[in-house]
């Protein structure tokens, strides 16, 4: 199954207001690298919330892995959720916890040993270049150190798709960079790839992405993601 993930006519609405998202239709392909971008408001937070099952949609049909998540039992839903990794737009470590632990929280959860921990989470660490600051709490941590454990806990128990929500919104160019390597390295080796930003620059920096643009809870395309010519090659956004 290449196609991981599809959206059909999905409507989302919060109370009785107006539909956030109307007819949102797409797939996501396994191993490919997505960017969702559009105005402030557009809906982009709430679709992701929908993607990592946060949220359940209002209308319309949403398979992840094959499972139709809205009639799917709900007991289904979290062997569901632990195949995706989400960076969230304000982190959400967990404040009385190292950065060690934070990282090392989800393969608790899932019930790995202790001894089978350690290895992974100090590759983890030493792989975001936070090594140094393991033990160190989330307070001490810069914008830029939080955001990075926040990615190693996302992608700590291997998930197949990497959820983030603006991941380079708190953070410097140089810093925007590395974490685009650190998503670029992951989809080589088999993630597919989410990434909701505002930042126009960082679209340009990764040729192989497809770009999803949200307005008004619509997506431009209804038909799916579109893939753009790379800037610089006669391509313009
Ligand atoms: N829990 C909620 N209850 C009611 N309305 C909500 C809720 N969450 C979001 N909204 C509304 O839905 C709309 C879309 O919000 P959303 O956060 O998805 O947009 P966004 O594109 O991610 O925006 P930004 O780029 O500013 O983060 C906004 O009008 C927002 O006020």
């Amino acid at each position: 199954m290449n196609n991981i993930v599809q959206f059909e006519n999905v409507g989302l609405r919060y109370g009785t207001g107006a539909e956030t998202l109307s007819d949102v239709s797409f797939t996501l392909a396994r191993g490919a690298f997505y960017v969702l971008t559009g105005p402030s408001g557009a809906g982009k937070t709430s679709l992701l919330k929908l993607l990592y099952l946060a949220q359940r949609p209002s209308r319309g049909l949403i398979r992840l892995f094959g499972d139709d998540v809205v009639t799917l039992p709900r007991d289904r839903l979290p062997v569901l959720r632990r195949r995706i990794g989400v960076v969230f737009q304000d982190f959400r470590l967990v404040p009385h916890l190292s950065a060690y632990d934070n990282v090392a929280l989800p393969l608790r959860v899932m019930g790995h040993e202790e001894r089978d921990i350690e290895a992974p989470v100090s590759e983890m660490l030493a792989w975001v270049g936070l090594s140094d600051r393991a033990s160190a709490r989330p307070a001490t941590l810069s914008g830029g150190e939080q955001q990075r454990v926040a990615i190693a806990r996302a992608v700590i128990g291997r998930p197949d798709v990497l959820v983030a929500d603006e991941p380079t919104g708190n953070v410097d160019p140089d810093m925007a960079e590395r974490l685009l390597l650190l998503f670029e390295g992951l989809n080589k080796l088999g993630t597919t790839i989410v990434v909701a930003t505002h930042d126009i620059h960082l679209l340009s920096r990764i040729p192989n992405a497809n770009l999803m643009r949200l307005d008004r809870g619509r997506l431009s395309d209804p038909t799916g993601a579109l893939r753009y010519p790379p800037l610089g090659e006669g391509g313009a956004l």
